[in-house]
């Protein structure tokens, strides 16, 4: 894996502009939408029961998000999760304030069960979710470092077979047998909500097309922090950094990409 297969990833995006499922959540529903749109995919919010399974099929990822659940959604999160891992169709999860409780812990646990291809979350999360947690999470931001959580990241590839993203000031993406390390974005991204979740929703696009998943979700949080970083320096504050960051996920260029990505491979 290098910077150029990285890079044709992110053009094959572009490309092949793939429909991508997403049950988001109320905070985030505009923004990761506008997020997959300036990246290059098509993406469609749905959370009907009544239309899940219909959407799940046309669709060629499905992204799913916990991060303002209920009963109902719960539900339609389990239906696409079943849809789609019995007609082998990549999904991404992303446990928002897993461990925050019971509710969400439970959810989770089921939503494993369905194998997802790549879980996506802070440090905080990934812990909770391998039950490794020492540390409490506090609400939807990490309280700990990404390399804390490698090893809760590695049991849960073990026993779910997912890949596994950490996200942080390193995002760290890992499958059984490598660890992508990558060193790029901007400390302002914690003040704009959801960047995380539209991290994710990014990982659905290139699930949707690209084989290798490791690969997959590592060109998608190279694309994420590259863009942030360079969003980052031309924003006054996190209202400006948001409005910068969708034009740079939407124009960045190999160059831009070459000359700033930090990343290695273990
Ligand atoms: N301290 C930091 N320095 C640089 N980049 C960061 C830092 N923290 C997060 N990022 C970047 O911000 C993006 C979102 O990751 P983050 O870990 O903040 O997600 P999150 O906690 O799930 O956020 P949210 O729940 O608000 O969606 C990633 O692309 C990551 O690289
Ligand atoms: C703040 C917040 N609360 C539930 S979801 C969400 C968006 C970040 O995950
Ligand atoms: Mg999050």
């Amino acid at each position: 894996m290098d910077s150029t297969t990285l890079w044709n990833h992110i053009e094959s995006i572009r490309e092949k502009s793939p429909l991508v499922h997403n049950i988001a959540n109320f905070v985030v529903m505009n923004n990761t939408a506008n997020a997959l749109l300036a990246t290059g995919a098509s993406p469609i919010m749905a959370h009907a029961h009544s239309e899940i399974p219909e959407m799940v099929n046309i669709c060629q990822a499905s992204v799913i998000n916990i991060g303002t659940l209920d009963e109902y959604w719960q539900q339609s999160m389990f239906l696409a999760a079943d849809k789609a891992s019995s007609l082998g169709k990549p999904f991404v999860v992303d446990p928002v304030g897993a461990g925050a409780t019971s509710f969400r812990d439970q959810t989770l646990s089921e939503l494993l069960n369905y194998r997802p291809t790549v879980v996506r979350g802070n440090a905080s999360e990934i812990m909770a979710l391998a039950k490794l947690n020492t540390t409490p999470t506090k609400g939807v931001d990490s309280t700990a470092e990404s390399n804390e959580a490698i090893e809760a990241g590695l049991s849960i590839n073990e026993a779910f077979g997912s890949v596994v993203c950490i996200s942080g000031k390193t995002d760290i993406v890992l499958d059984g047998k490598k660890k992508v390390f990558l060193k790029n974005g901007h400390e302002l991204m914690t003040k704009v909500t959801g960047l995380g979740c539209s991290a994710t929703a990014i990982i659905g696009a290139f699930i949707a097309v690209i084989d290798n998943k490791l690969e997959a979700v590592s060109a998608a949080m190279s694309l994420m922090a590259v863009a942030g970083e360079l969003a980052a320096k031309n924003a006054d504050g996190p209202g400006s950094l948001q409005m910068h960051l969708l034009d740079k996920l939407h124009n960045l260029t190999a160059e831009e990409f070459s000359s700033l990505l930090k990343f290695s491979v273990e």
